[in-house]
């Protein structure tokens, strides 16, 4: 029996999703026309023996999140729940501390998804490769350029073995091509490596209280454990951890730029996977040229590109949306997302262009490379611009 954890953080983060993420938290944000999550979801459920799926986060359990989990247990016959942190307790604090619900049932083993990456999720592939060793972490990786590399967790491994021999979080220098995807297969024994950082870090914390020293924000004590620096860093070369190597498709998702290329990526699968969310062509209907999703509420005459619409937005009759995708380097194989700021030079840098919800665009105008604010009416063209 196998269970899986999806990671979803909570409103402290997703910050870089703004202003989307005011309207629906980002984990739900819709990809590839639906939510976020759901793609972890239906690859979770679709691993044979899955008894249980898990999100852990600390958002309040308000209406969207209620009702997705209904949906979701309902569409895939499985039990979805949603276990609260009483504060954030980085990526690896929930799964402590949620330990007993985790093991309840006594799982073979249990897959641990960040929310925010996108994926073909190879998880088959993996628990063959769990069954083989049963070693008590599995890490899925793959490859990303130099100057990328450094902004996830970079594994180096024995290439015969794939044992992971060092690893560092976001390092400062080059240390490996080979990145962290953030989807791991834990057994149950990788819950005692966890069980001991928390127990340093409780003595740590009383330390630090009994010399009266004032520890800013989230002292160690307060159950964080960071997964990447605290666990895989701390125990890589002890043949414990290994990591299983992918050329599928792979992104983080941590921007508005990086949902539009992850819904590329995951429109392209859908022929294979989902033939019924593409649009067809249909007489008398526009001309789908590509892997298309139209959403139900959308009408023609306009022209939106490389541009994401919020919610309840008009756009008038021949206007033109228009945004400059920021895609990985299609010449570099190993290329990923850059991590994408909005100004250069106290420019805004040409990017995707987004409308909040509820804006209104008039007819027969150019709105290029631009983000507009929620709620705003406009009534003329604008050019690299943000619109409060
Ligand atoms: N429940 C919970 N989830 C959290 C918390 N903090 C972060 N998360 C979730 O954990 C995932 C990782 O979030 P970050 O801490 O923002 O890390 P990152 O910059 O995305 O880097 C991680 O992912 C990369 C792959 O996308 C990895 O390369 C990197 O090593 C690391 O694991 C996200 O899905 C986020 O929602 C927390 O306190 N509680």
């Amino acid at each position: 029996m196998l269970k899986a954890v999806i990671l979803i953080g909570g409103p402290q983060k997703g910050t870089r999703f703004r202003p989307l993420s005011f309207e629906v938290p980002k984990p739900l944000f819709p990809v590839a026309g639906v939510p976020m999550i759901q793609h972890h979801i239906e690859a979770c459920a679709q691993v044979p023996g899955m008894q249980e799926i898990l999100l852990i986060g600390f958002y309040q359990p308000d209406e969207p999140l209620t009702q997705f989990l209904e949906a979701a247990q309902q569409e895939f016959n499985l039990p979805v729940r949603y276990l609260q942190e009483f504060a954030p307790l980085g990526t690896g604090g929930g799964l402590y501390h949620f330990r007993d619900q985790i093991l309840a049932g006594s799982p073979e083993a249990f897959f641990v998804l960040n929310a925010d990456v996108c994926s073909d999720f190879p998880l088959s592939a993996m628990l063959e490769a769990h069954r083989r060793q049963r070693h008590p972490f599995l890490l899925l990786g793959t490859t990303a350029n130099r100057t990328q590399s450094l902004n996830y967790g970079c594994i180096v491994e024995n290439p015969q073995t794939h044992e992971v021999l060092h690893y560092v979080e976001k390092p400062s220098t080059f240390i490996s091509d080979i990145i962290n995807c953030g989807i791991y297969l834990f057994s149950p024994e990788a819950l005692k490596p966890l069980r001991d950082v928390f127990q340093r870090n409780q003595q740590d914390g009383q330390f630090c209280l009994a010399l009266g020293e004032d520890s800013p924000g989230l002292w160690p004590g307060a159950g964080t454990i960071r997964l990447e620096q605290d666990v895989f860093s701390a125990l890589a070369g002890q043949g414990q951890i290994y990591v299983h190597l992918t050329d599928g498709i792979w992104s983080q998702i941590k921007s508005a730029g990086s949902a539009l290329y992850a819904s590329r990526l995951y429109l392209s699968r859908y022929q294979d996977t989902h033939p019924e969310r593409l649009a067809k062509h249909t007489p008398g209907g526009p001309r789908i040229r590509g892997n298309v999703y139209i959403h139900p509420t959308a009408k023609e005459h306009t022209c939106v590109l490389h541009s994401i619409v919020g919610w309840g937005s008009t756009v008038g009759r021949w206007a033109r949306v228009e945004g400059t995708p920021n895609d990985p380097n299609p010449n570099d194989p190993r290329a990923r997302m850059d991590s994408e700021s909005l100004f250069k030079d106290g420019k805004l840098l040409p990017a995707i262009t987004i409308l909040g919800c509820r804006v209104r665009i008039p007819a027969e105008v150019l709105i290029l490379n631009s983000i507009v604010l929620p709620h705003k009416e406009l009534s003329r063209s604008f050019t690299n611009q943000i619109i409060l």
